[in-house]
Parts: structure tokens; C-alpha cells; sequence
């Protein structure tokens, strides 16, 4: 738990990494290397859909949970490639990451359509991981706080939640993501801070309170309790160091140190 009583989230973003068959062996090595750590952080995946139901049925018995890394909002019919909120959860998801910067800056997508992710997901009853941050430009400009507050009042306007369980926010400064430069823990602490009062000007202050905020951005062993110290970083989604069962499991233990 962080001081705030919210319950500390360590995610794994695989990102497109890991065929079905090494998918299943990272599985096996997570289940393994987390058997017996009963710390109180949840922990989560999101694999690459193709691995989604291997990985579900080797967690199967574990407290791992699965989620998945992109949805579409329509239900069904002809959106070649994409997969739908009932899709995810047949296959065992109950989180899907929303709106990370590489989706946003590889396949353009929009605030608008992680607002329509939000509202499609909540209503499946699957919890949207929505991702912001700023470009290096933007945090040289000063101007971040404004950029990502920005992004979390589009992305998630209107949507309609009443347990803070239901969302999560990760705050991923852009020029941190898989180049070693890590925010510092004060760094992470400020923007993280912004998103829970942007969080309480679009859902009320007590379910802010309750809404987890993460950091993600080479998060690793190494810093995750520096970062998970600060009162509003209730945990990591973790890129590169969730390829690794050891030090992913790493950082679920020391995320509560
Ligand atoms: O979703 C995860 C983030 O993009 C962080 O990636 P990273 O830990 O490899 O920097």
C-alpha cells in the first residue's frame, strides 16, 4: 500500500516483444520468480494480443493479472486487425493500456479515440491503463503540467466511473521511455500530483484520492522505491525491465520496500 491507502501497481508493458512461445516462458518465469511474494502490490501484464490467452492460462493460479495493449471501442464487425473490449476480456484481460505515446506517435491516434477507448473499455468492465506525457520539447519548454493535464481531461472527459478502481493513469514522459533517462522521483512526484487534481476537477476529489497514478519511463530495480516513496506514484508501468522475470519481480519487491 502507499501511505495514500491506494494499493501499489507494478505493470509490465511488453510492447511487441515475445513470440506466443517465449511469451509463455516469460509467464512460467514470472509465476515462479513471484510464487510466494505476498507484499500487497498488484501486479499486472500486457502482453502482445497474439500471446494474450497463452499467457492467461499460465498465470491461471497466480495473482498476476492480464491486460492488453490496445482495443478498439466498436463491438464487432468489419475493423480489419483490431480487437474489441469483449474479445480482450474472453481472453482473459480484466486492464488494457490506452493512449501510450508509441500509439499516439506511430499510428497517430488521437485524444479523441482514447476517449473513446476509456468510455468502451469502463463499460466492458475493463480498466483503461490511459497513458500521457510530454515530449522532450514540451518538458524543455516548461510547459509540461499544462500539456499532460490537457491530455487527461480529452482522453478521459465525460467518461463515467464510480470506484476508483475502475481507472488507472500513467504518466510517461516520452523522452524517458526506453532511452535510460529516468524523471527523477520529483519529477514524477509533480506531474503526478497534476494528474490527480485533473483527475478531481473530472470525477470529484474523493474518487481521485482512490485512482492510481503511475510513472513509467525506465522505471527499473534500481529506482522503483525511490519513485513508489512519493506520495502520489502508486507504481510503474515498466517497459524494457518487464522483459525480465527477475527484475521485474525485483521491482514488485521493492516497490513496497
Ligand atoms: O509502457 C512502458 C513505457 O513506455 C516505459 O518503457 P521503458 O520502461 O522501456 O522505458
Amino acid at each position: 500500500m502507499t501511505q495514500n491507502n491506494r494499493t501499489l501497481l507494478i505493470a509490465g508493458n511488453w510492447k511487441m516483444n515475445n513470440d506466443v512461445q517465449a511469451a509463455a516462458t516469460l509467464a512460467d518465469e514470472l509465476v515462479a520468480a513471484l510464487d510466494g511474494v505476498d507484499n500487497g502490490v498488484e501486479v499486472l501484464v500486457c502482453p502482445p494480443t497474439i500471446d494474450l490467452t497463452t499467457v492467461a492460462a499460465k498465470l491461471d493460479g497466480s495473482a498476476i493479472k492480464l491486460g492488453a495493449q490496445n482495443v478498439y471501442w466498436e463491438a464487432a464487425g468489419a475493423y480489419t486487425g483490431e480487437s474489441s473490449c469483449d474479445m480482450l476480456k474472453s481472453a482473459g484481460c480484466t486492464y488494457c493500456i490506452i493512449g501510450h505515446s508509441e500509439r499516439r506517435d506511430y499510428f497517430h491516434e488521437t485524444d479523441e479515440d482514447q476517449n473513446k477507448k476509456a468510455k468502451a473499455l469502463v463499460a466492458a468492465g475493463l480498466v483503461p491503463v490511459f497513458c500521457c506525457g510530454e515530449p522532450l520539447e514540451v518538458r524543455e519548454a516548461g510547459t509540461y503540467v499544462e500539456h499532460v493535464v490537457a491530455q487527461v481531461k480529452a482522453g478521459l472527459e465525460g467518461l463515467e466511473i464510480a470506484d476508483p478502481a475502475q481507472l488507472v493513469v500513467a504518466y510517461e514522459p516520452i523522452w524517458a521511455i526506453g532511452t535510460g533517462m529516468t524523471a527523477t522521483a520529483d519529477d514524477a512526484q509533480e506531474v503526478c500530483a497534476a494528474v490527480r487534481e485533473a483527475l478531481a476537477d473530472l470525477f470529484g476529489a474523493e474518487l481521485a484520492s482512490g485512482i492510481r497514478v503511475l510513472y513509467g519511463g525506465s522505471a527499473k530495480p534500481g529506482n522503483i522505491a525511490e519513485l513508489t516513496a512519493k506520495p502520489d506514484v502508486d507504481g510503474a508501468l515498466v517497459g524494457g525491465a518487464s522483459l525480465k522475470a527477475a527484475d521485474f519481480s525485483q521491482m514488485v519487491v521493492k516497490s513496497a520496500e
